[in-house]
């Protein structure tokens, strides 16, 4: 069986949330005063914004084939990913059948391996291999996850990550994960402030419900020890992205000073299965959370969740709305997913990727039947009434 080639393959920017969910307006919980590497600069520690974490905007990549069919996907990587994809990645794609993403990934992969293998080139990378899935989907008339290998579980279960877990409670989430609002340059009486805004949480939430602590890569290892020993009492369930990504070495001592049933997880920011081979074989978290849209694409998430699951490890994906939706509820050691709270005070759930993708699910009680996910690709169609600029051609 035949499926048509693919034809053509386009590169879009659009600003404004979606999937560079952190391009929000004024006075969002996403952007309220959150410890990162660059809070060691006093000018750039209350908003992330203003050392540019919402600088690229979101990469729209589309595929068409012969037959008019439409696949695409949405990641973060703006305008350079558009040149990434038009001027390198696109030549490997036109005139090829999609069903050769195997081969496909590798032409991209090595093709790029001189300025890439990870950031911004695996972003744009990760876009065009979700959008041929999308298309291969469309095309076969099937959702993502039957391609997969079909549900595992009836329904997927969330977590909640954003300002208030004690709204996500509420709402039936199974736990929440706030941000970690001061880094090492705060010293004791930042330290404080985080353990005292943890205690806080805990006291709204009763003594069950997980609570975690995002730290977007903005401590040393002494600081990180120090906050998970104080955290224990206060039943912290796991401490997340404590260090750079590249410093395995800390997440390996980390992991070891790591108070007893306290996960340490990370990930979000490292790529392909290499990357995280170094974080399985050197021992540096419980959980591994690829971002389908950056480690690069369902194609090499499949090969990275196969080297956690010969570890026993957990793979939980990084929030990344239907991308990886499809793949967790397809994966025994994937057993709960990332929602992202983008409602601005993290009172409502609202879709992830709002407002690029048109029919993109959102839990319910926390919760999502697999059967919400049972329409072709990914089962959802780009808002077409956003602005889409195409700054290159091919
Ligand atoms: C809440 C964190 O600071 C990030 O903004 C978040 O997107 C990411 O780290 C996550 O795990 O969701
Ligand atoms: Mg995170």
């Amino acid at each position: 069986m035949n499926l048509p080639k693919i034809a053509h393959v386009r590169a879009f920017v659009v600003r404004g949330g979606g999937a560079d969910y952190h391009d929000q307006g004024e006075g969002h919980w996403i952007d309220d005063h959150i410890a990162t590497p660059m809070s060691r600069y006093p000018e750039y520690r209350q908003s992330r914004q203003s050392f540019g974490i919402n600088v690229l905007g979101t990469l729209v990549v589309e595929i068409e084939a012969t037959d008019g069919t439409i696949g695409f996907a949405v990641t973060t990587g703006g305008e350079p990913a558009c040149y990434i994809v038009e001027k390198h990645l696109a030549r490997f794609l036109e005139g090829r059948s999609p069903t050769e993403y195997e081969k496909i990934w590798d032409q991209m992969y090595f093709s790029t391996q001189y300025y890439g293998r990870k950031g911004l080139v695996v972003n744009a990378l990760s876009g065009v291999d979700l959008a041929l899935w999308d298309l291969l989907g469309k095309l076969r008339g099937e959702p993502v996850y039957h391609m997969l290998g079909g549900a595992v579980r009836d329904e997927l279960q969330f977590y909640a990550t954003g300002a208030r877990p004690d709204l996500a409670q509420q709402m039936g989430f199974i736990g929440g994960k706030m941000p970690l609002h001061h880094g090492p340059a705060e010293g004791e009486e930042g330290l404080h402030r985080n353990i005292a805004e943890l205690a806080e949480m805990r006291s709204r939430v009763g003594p069950d419900f997980w609570l975690m602590l995002d730290c977007w890569m903005a401590l040393d290892v002494n600081y990180a020890t120090r906050l998970a020993q104080r955290a224990h009492e206060h039943g912290l369930k796991w401490i997340e992205e404590a260090l750079s990504p590249d410093d395995y070495w800390g997440y390996a001592e980390l992991k070891r000073n790591a108070p007893t049933g306290m996960l340490v997880t990370t990930g979000e920011h490292e790529a392909t299965r290499w990357g995280f081979r170094m974080l399985l074989e050197m021992d540096c978290c419980d959980i591994i959370q690829p971002d389908v849209g950056w480690c690069g694409g369902v194609t090499e998430l499949i090969k990275i969740s196969a080297l956690a699951d010969a570890r026993g490890k957990l793979v939980v994906p990084h929030g990344s709305s239907v991308y990886s939706y499809h793949f967790v509820i397809t994966r025994h050691n994937s057993p709960f997913a990332e929602f992202l709270m983008m409602a601005p005070k993290a009172d409502e759930v609202v879709p992830m990727f709002h407002p690029q993708l048109l029919g993109e699910p959102i839990p319910e009680n926390g919760r999502m039947r697999a059967s919400a996910l049972d329409r072709p690709g990914f089962g959802v169609e780009l808002n077409r009434d956003i602005a889409l600029h195409r700054p290159y051609t091919h």
